[in-house]
């Protein structure tokens, strides 16, 4: 099992991409990358079962390469990088956390397009803080995921 999580900054001049979806009513998320807060928590959550580090070290800020990823990107490569170390996927559950966008009335279509991705289940629940933090201020979005992974004997 491995867990991750990952926290971008709302910025209204980029289009909003999170769980693989584009969300046009929310402002977009800041980064390196399209700034997936929910892709990059489920790659750091499989990275890390796996034994294959974080984020960061596969895909970090220093590797030009991954500049303007998208999450679906990162997630196909996690799970391809995954599959070279005989590590397969058995399901992820995805927590975002912030007000906005609304994820309960695209639930359904979120956890389709990462489980797409992914190739293994794929679930989602939101929530938000209540008012409170950099969230509920409305400054920026973060996400958490579990992940769980089988190896496959050799
Ligand atoms: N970005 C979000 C945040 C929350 N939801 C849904 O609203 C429910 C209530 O949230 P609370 O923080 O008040 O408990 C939550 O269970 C989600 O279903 C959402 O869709 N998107
Ligand atoms: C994804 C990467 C790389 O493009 O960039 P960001 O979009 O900044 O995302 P973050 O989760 O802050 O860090 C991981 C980086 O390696």
């Amino acid at each position: 099992m491995g867990h991750g999580s990952d926290v971008h900054r709302f910025d209204s001049d980029t289009p909003c991409r999170l769980a693989c979806l584009d969300w046009p009513s929310s402002p977009g998320l800041a980064g390196h990358s399209d700034g997936d807060a929910a892709a990059h928590a489920a790659c750091d959550a499989m990275l890390t079962a796996a034994g294959l580090g974080d984020l960061g070290a596969n895909f970090g800020a220093s590797r030009p390469e991954w500049a303007g990823a998208s999450g679906e990107a990162l997630l196909r490569e996690t799970v391809r990088r995954l599959g070279e170390t005989r590590w397969r996927v058995v399901n992820l559950s995805v927590q975002i956390i912030g007000e906005r966008p609304k994820i309960a009335p695209r639930r359904a279509e979120a956890e389709k397009a990462m489980t797409s991705v992914v190739g293994a289940p794929v679930r989602i629940s939101a929530t938000t803080t209540d008012g409170l933090g950099f969230t509920g201020r409305g400054e920026g979005l973060a996400a958490t995921a579990t992940a769980l992974l089988y190896s496959v004997p050799a």
